[in-house]
């Protein structure tokens, strides 16, 4: 179907954002009045590079308190309309959005209100324009659709029909089947917004807090699928009033509504079946974490920790300054290259899924930017995409149960594979986002990359309440939780958590080997103690040991974390009897040790380390 966006989604001058919406992919923008008001450009000029970048000008909007008005009022109104109709005319613009009243409205009537939309139909054909009348969630006495639907069929008019705009109808609770009783020739055009589910007036909901299709948690495919059930024809538009879209690049955020709607559509088709709707490739989710990589200009202080924890040196690259540990089936690669002045990152992902060649296909058709990892002739050729942090993921085609992937071939003397220690795999890679970056990641990791996102959570840090959000694959097989980082903090660091089957041996050996372990206050055993009543004797063990402990309605979870190593630590974990978090509970406590541990140690770090690169060791766009 035809792809629209409002320019309100966007930040910048109102030429940045026709660029940026042309650029995306885009065939069309509402042209949002203040935009225009406070625009260089004249309306013919706005149309004439409209027609340059090949975008059509779908909407003019929003016409405000108009209907439900005495008389005295209704006249003023139609003047003011009949200016806007002449502004329209100059654009080139053939259908305004009016909003229901919510400021003058005094008379409570649908025929009352049928009655004036008509007399604007009249007065709008006389200029070639439409009218789609929208219900507010908030207008004063219209802020249902069924009701604006209604009186549009009362007002029996040919130039006045209905705008449905997803969030008005989501937030309210309003059923959306009823699109379906509405004829299509009525619904003149269609709005679309996610949001998340928040317990506030609907007017600051819907101001601040919209989201693209599959960021929320309103069923965005059902309500495309009523839209085409009911016959609807017109665009697809996105209308997202959030602060974030409105401060982050242009292009970069027009590329991330686009790709919303790429996904969108093709749920949608997917849910009918037909349609006149956008497919794109499919791909089933990954099935394993291949390896975790971290990139410095000198990787030896993150091997150091790795030989504490117990993981096997399993080799230098035949070509390139690359070394391979393994512990189990979990692999971290340590990459030197092209890695002056970078200090550790988690720089690459390669993830096990059963098909590469689909998931890049998948990728490609939601315009996500391909990476590849350049190798010589008789190296496995690694192709993958970029995430929105810059986080490179690699796809590797899952090989048959217990094998190790043919790259690991690529690296010479080390040791062979232990098959004996206790890791059992990555359990999660925990990757922190700046706010610019955490929606667009959401989306990308579930519409792009075939994972789930259950429902978020907040946890405390030294520097408040951080938003987390995890996502995991439908078995949970692979886990991302997805931390936002405080907006003071420019290098908070991301953490690699491996699993193992006898924790308290991995942490007894690392001990042994010298590892400093994150310290844990003695308040939390006694915390401890009081939350879960822990055998006593269980308690000293983890007291002594300095493991952390959860448990939820399955099983128990024991946990412990290094020191950071410049931008990355590690968490080496023990699930048992099917514990499904993270240790969530303990995450502040874990936040505040750091934060006293950084506080020590950055001093030192950057009078020895001297200047920091910018995250992943790249600049960032
Ligand atoms: O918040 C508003 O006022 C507003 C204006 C126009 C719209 O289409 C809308 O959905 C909301
Ligand atoms: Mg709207």
């Amino acid at each position: 179907m035809r792809t629209s966006i409002a320019t309100v989604c966007l930040s910048g001058s109102l030429e940045d954002k026709m660029t940026a919406a042309a650029a995306a992919g885009f065939d069309g923008i509402e042209v949002f009045e203040p935009d225009l008001v406070a625009s260089d450009l004249s309306p013919e000029e706005v149309r004439s590079r409209a027609g340059r970048l090949g975008l059509t000008l779908d909407l003019y909007q929003p016409f405000r308190d108009f209907e439900g008005v005495t008389d005295d009022l209704l006249a003023a109104n139609l003047r003011r309309a009949e200016a806007r109709f002449a502004v329209m005319q100059r654009l080139g613009v053939d259908t305004v959005l009016v909003c229901s009243n919510v400021g003058t409205a005094t008379v409570d009537s649908d025929d009352v209100s049928a009655h004036q939309l008509r007399r604007l139909g009249d007065l709008a054909a006389a200029y070639d324009v439409r009218i789609a009348f929208e219900a507010l969630a908030w207008g004063r006495f219209v802020d249902d659709y069924r009701r604006a639907a209604r009186i549009v069929a009362l007002a029996d008019h040919p130039a006045v029909g209905t705008c449905l705009d997803s969030f008005h109808i989501l937030s309210r609770g309003h059923d959306p089947a009823g699109i379906e009783e509405i004829p299509a020739e009525k619904i003149f055009f269609v709005q679309l917004a996610d949001a998340p589910r928040l317990a506030m007036d609907v007017l600051s909901w819907s101001r601040h807090h919209r989201l693209f299709p599959g960021e929320g948690d309103f069923d965005l495919t059902g309500f495309v699928a009523h839209l085409l059930r009911a016959g609807y024809a017109g665009p697809l538009s996105l209308e997202v009033f959030n602060d974030t879209f409105r401060q982050t690049d242009t292009a970069r955020t027009a590329a991330h509504a686009f790709r919303s709607l790429v996904w969108l559509q093709d749920q949608a088709a997917r849910r009918l079946d037909a349609g006149p709707l956008t497919r794109i490739a499919e791909a089933a989710p990954p099935v394993g974490v291949d390896f975790v990589e971290v990139k410095a200009e000198d990787t030896g202080e993150v091997e150091a920790t790795l030989d504490q924890l117990g993981l096997t040196f399993r080799g230098q690259h035949r070509t390139k300054p690359v070394r391979l540990w393994s512990g189990g089936p979990a692999r971290m690669v340590l990459n030197e290259q092209h890695a002056r002045e970078v200090e550790p990152v988690v720089a690459g992902l390669g993830l096990v899924v059963p098909d590469a060649a689909a998931t890049e296909r998948r990728a490609h058709d939601l315009g996500v930017q391909p990476v590849h990892r350049r190798s010589q002739v008789d190296e496995a050729r690694l192709a993958g995409f970029l995430a929105p942090d810059g986080l490179e993921v690699y796809l590797v085609d899952a090989p048959g149960p217990d094998a190790e992937p043919t790259w690991v071939e690529e690296f010479e003397h080390g040791l062979p594979r232990d098959t004996a220690d206790s890791f059992t795999g990555v359990d999660h890679v925990n990757l922190v986002h700046s706010w610019a970056e955490h929606d667009e990641a959401v989306l990308f990791w579930t519409a792009a990359a075939g994972f789930d996102a259950p429902a978020a959570t907040q946890v405390a840090s030294p520097q408040g309440l951080v938003r987390s959000q995890v996502v995991r694959t439908p078995d949970g097989r692979v886990r991302l939780p997805l931390n936002v980082a405080p907006a003071v903090s420019r290098d908070y660091p991301e953490h690699v958590a491996l699993h193992c089957t006898d924790i308290w041996a991995v942490a007894s050996r690392a001990a042994g080997r010298g590892m400093a372990f994150l310290p844990v206050p003695d308040n939390y055993y006694d915390d401890l103690a009081a939350r879960f009543g822990l055998d006593p004797g269980l308690l000293d063990r983890l007291r002594s040991a300095q493991l952390l402990y959860d448990r939820d309605g399955a099983g128990e979870f024991l946990h412990f974390y290094t020191r950071r190593v410049g931008r990355v630590f590690f968490e080496v974990v023990q699930r048992l009897d099917g514990y499904d978090g993270y240790g969530a509970d303990n995450a502040p406590v874990r936040l505040a040790s750091q934060a006293r541990v950084d506080r020590v140690e950055r001093t030192a770090r950057e009078s020895a380390a001297g200047p920091a690169a910018g995250a992943r060791g790249r600049p960032r766009t």
